[in-house]
């Protein structure tokens, strides 16, 4: 049981890390919105998003990390930032 309370721990830890990390990513997302805004370019670029999930993919796979999931999550936050 010591064992599991250690692993949870581990797990909490963890994902407080992601939230930061993704918490950085929608601020960067942001001032790039407004950036967009300002200077009338449009909100989504197909081509950047395309190339991004190919390098994510790629680099996922480099560090052992299932592409698919890694393809899911960018998916889900390209169209959250973009909506
Ligand atoms: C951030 C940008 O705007 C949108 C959001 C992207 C992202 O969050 O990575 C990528 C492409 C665009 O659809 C960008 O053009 O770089």
């Amino acid at each position: 049981m010591n064992k599991m309370i250690d692993y949870r721990s581990q797990l909490d830890k963890v994902d407080q890390q992601l939230l930061e990390t993704l918490a950085q990513r929608l601020e960067i997302n942001r001032e790039i919105r407004r950036y967009k805004a300002d200077q009338q370019l449009p909100v989504v670029d197909a081509s950047r998003e395309q190339e991004l999930l190919q390098n994510r993919k790629q680099y996922a796979e480099q560090i052992g990390v299932d592409p698919e999931l890694t393809e899911e999550l960018f998916k889900q936050i390209l169209a959250f930032v973009t909506k």
